[in-house]
Formats: C-alpha cells, sequence, structure tokens
C-alpha cells in the first residue's frame, strides 16, 4: 500500500511545527521553561507544535477520527495563572498556521488549541492506525539552543509505516562537524522522510531542493567509525562497547531523534541508547527515527538484536538498550555489547 497522502499531510504538518518552534527557539528566555511533573522540561513550543501537527493532520486527511499518541497534555495549561501562557501559545498557533496560503483567514481559539492538544491522548496498540508524535524531541538541547526534533510516524497494525522528522539545527552536510566550521554550522535544517519499503530521503527545511535518497555509512573499518549518544546522559556501558570495538574517537553527543537521522544519512555508524534500568521508552521518542534508519538500509534493534516493538502502547516493550547502525556491523556490535554487559554484569 502506496501511504502518499499521509506523508504529503505529515511533511506539511511537521514543516510548520518546525516553523513555529523555530520562532520560539530564538528568543527563548529562561523563565519561559516550564517544568512537568516527571521534572523533565517544556516550552510554549511543544505545545505549540503539538496543537499544530493536531490540527494539520485533521485538515488534511479529514479522518473519521484522529488516532494521535503525543507527548503533551494540557494539564497544566488548564490550570489556573495559565491563562497568559495558553494565549502565547494561541498566537503562535494562529500565526504559524496564518503563514501557509492554504489556512490564511482560519481563526483559532484558546479552546481550538486546547483541544487540538488534547487529541493526542490515544494510547496506540497493535489494531488500527494511530499517528505517533514528539512535538519537541530533545526539549533540553531545544532550551540550550542547540539540537531537537519534531518526529512524527504513522502506526498501522502495530507497525511503523511512514516518519518524518524536521531537524532544524542539524547542518545539511554532516551531524558531525567541528563547531567552529561556520559553513557547515550556517547551512542548517533538514526534513528527513520515509515509508515503508520506498526508501528514506532528506531535503532542506526551508528550501525547495528536491529531496535526496539517504544511505547509511558502508565504512565497515571501525577504528573510523564515529558513534552517537544522548547528550544528557552519558552511559559507562557506552564506552566499554566502544573501546571493545575498536573506536578510537569520542562519542558525539547529540540531543532527540537526530541521532537516527544522522544514523541514516551515514554521518555515523552507531547511535548507543543504555539507559537507567527500569526506565522504559516512549514509543514517540523512537518511531519515526527508526523507520528513517531502516529504510536507509539500517537496523534498529535492542541488545538481544531484536527489532523494536511498537505494538503495545505508549511505551516501547524491548529488552535492554537500544542499537541503531548498519547491518554490516550489526554483528560485530552485538558480540561487543553482549561482551561488555557479562563484564560489567549488567544483564539485559
Ligand atoms: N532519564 C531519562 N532516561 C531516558 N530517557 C529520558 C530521560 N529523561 C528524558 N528522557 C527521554 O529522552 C528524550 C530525549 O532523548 P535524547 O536524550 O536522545 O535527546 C526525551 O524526549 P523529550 O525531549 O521529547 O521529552 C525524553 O522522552
Ligand atoms: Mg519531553
Ligand atoms: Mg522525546
Ligand atoms: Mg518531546
Amino acid at each position: 500500500m502506496s501511504y502518499e497522502k499521509e506523508l504529503g499531510a505529515a511533511k506539511k504538518a511537521v514543516s510548520l511545527a518546525a516553523r513555529l518552534s523555530q520562532g520560539v527557539q530564538k528568543t527563548l528566555l529562561q523563565s519561559e521553561v516550564w517544568t512537568k511533573s516527571d521534572k523533565t522540561p517544556v516550552t510554549a513550543a511543544d505545545y505549540g507544535s503539538q496543537a499544530v501537527v493536531s490540527l494539520v493532520l485533521e485538515r488534511e486527511l479529514k479522518p473519521a477520527t484522529l488516532s494521535l499518541v503525543a507527548e503533551e497534555d494540557t494539564r497544566d495549561l488548564r490550570k489556573k495563572g495559565s491563562e497568559e501562557f495558553l494565549e502565547d501559545i494561541t498566537k503562535l498557533v494562529r500565526d504559524t498556521l496564518a503563514s501557509d496560503e492554504s489556512y490564511a483567514g482560519s481563526s483559532i481559539t484558546t479552546e481550538d488549541v486546547l483541544n487540538a492538544i488534547d487529541c493526542g491522548k490515544s494510547q496506540g496498540g497493535s489494531s488500527g492506525c494511530h499517528w505517533v508524535l514528539d512535538p519537541i524531541d530533545g526539549t533540553r538541547g531545544f532550551v540550550r539552543g542547540e539540537q531537537y526534533a519534531v518526529g512524527l510516524a504513522l502506526l498501522v497494525e502495530g507497525k511503523v509505516v511512514v516518519g518524518v522528522m524536521a531537524c532544524p539545527n542539524l547542518p545539511l552536510s554532516s551531524a558531525v562537524v567541528e563547531k567552529d566550521d561556520k559553513s557547515c554550522q550556517d547551512n542548517v535544517g533538514c526534513l528527513f522522510f520515509a515509508a515503508t519499503g520506498s526508501g528514506a530521503y532528506v531535503q532542506p527545511l526551508n528550501g525547495n531542493s528536491p529531496p535526496q535518497e539517504v544511505r547509511v555509512s558502508s565504512n565497515e573499518n571501525l577504528e573510523e567509525a564515529k558513534f552517537l549518544e544522548s547528550y544528557h546522559m552519558p552511559i559507562p556501558l557506552h564506552s566499554s562497547i566502544a573501546k571493545k570495538l575498536g573506536i578510537t574517537a569520542l562519542p558525539v553527543r547529540i540531543d532527540s531523534q537526530a541521532k537516527y537521522a544522522a544514523v541514516s544519512r551515514g554521518d555515523a555508524e552507531m547511535y548507543l541508547r543504555f539507559t537507567l534500568v527500569g526506565y522504559r521508552e516512549w514509543i514517540w521518542d523512537h518511531a519515526a527515527g527508526s523507520i528513517i534508519t531502516t529504510e536507509a538500509g539500517g537496523v534498529v534493534c535492542d541488545a538481544e538484536g531484536i527489532p523494536l516493538d511498537f505494538s503495545k502502547g505508549k511505551r516501547l516493550d524491548h529488552n535492554r538498550g537500544i542499537i541503531v547502525t548498519t547491518k554490516k556491523l550489526k554483528p560485530l556490535i552485538l558480540k561487543a555489547v553482549r561482551e561488555s554487559m557479562e563484564e560489567e554484569n549488567i544483564r539485559v
């Protein structure tokens, strides 16, 4: 089955949400960063982006009911004292939609914004069609003025079939560039997308250049390999695995699912994610990224080599660890992972 219509709607939704987030990031003040009950940060861009994606999918696809599994909810926005913040978000959403010719003149109220965000309450699962959204992935990176992504995927019968990811600050050349390389740092903003069986592509986020197919690296020389991990949680096990593999370079730390995009484009050969014991991953942190990498010829699996299962609701059901790499390197990496885990007495 072709998912052309869904892909078109998702690209439009994610591009507009990225436009909203770019405006917010430029002028964001520390006082505008709220903290959620799980102690993680959230901003007007997270809420605004979720509302924009929800409204655009609704308008473009006119589904009987839109099933959206998304990160943010309106609990804090509905509390007394949030009125001004909600007004600001509504203005952002209104201005962003008005910036697209096809939506010019449409009026958006605070109630419309709250309803659009609340649309993201779906639980997902193994049957039917569900959109999966991380409106701002890597909010910590976003707040620091660094990397973040807007990730949207379509789940059909428990499988990811479409993925779209905007990385507004990611260089068009490579994610792994020197901080003082001005020419790369100035030429930023990527839109990655993939549909099942059709490959993975990238195009400039704010330009009109045609999409280019991306493929994972063909490098098999681990001495020259680059590997990625989260910015905020360097994990000792990652270093042991890299050392065992003979990787000499230090890990490159990047926020968000941009790490999946980087592996899909061949910027790096490996992304490791061994979080703290007991942490169960949200599907929206991986859905868009995983199909982009697999359609680019890569693999996404757990420490046992088993593909991730997106069919069990809002959380991923998998063993310890996530490994994103190339098909050629997978056996070597799994061996190094197994040995390092045994040595450090870490169970799957
Ligand atoms: N202590 C933790 N361990 C694992 N994942 C965490 C975490 N705290 C936050 N996260 C998740 O990791 C995501 C960011 O991933 P990364 O570290 O690769 O940038 C966050 O997404 P949000 O920024 O969308 O909330 C959040 O869902
Ligand atoms: Mg968050
Ligand atoms: Mg996230
Ligand atoms: Mg998020």
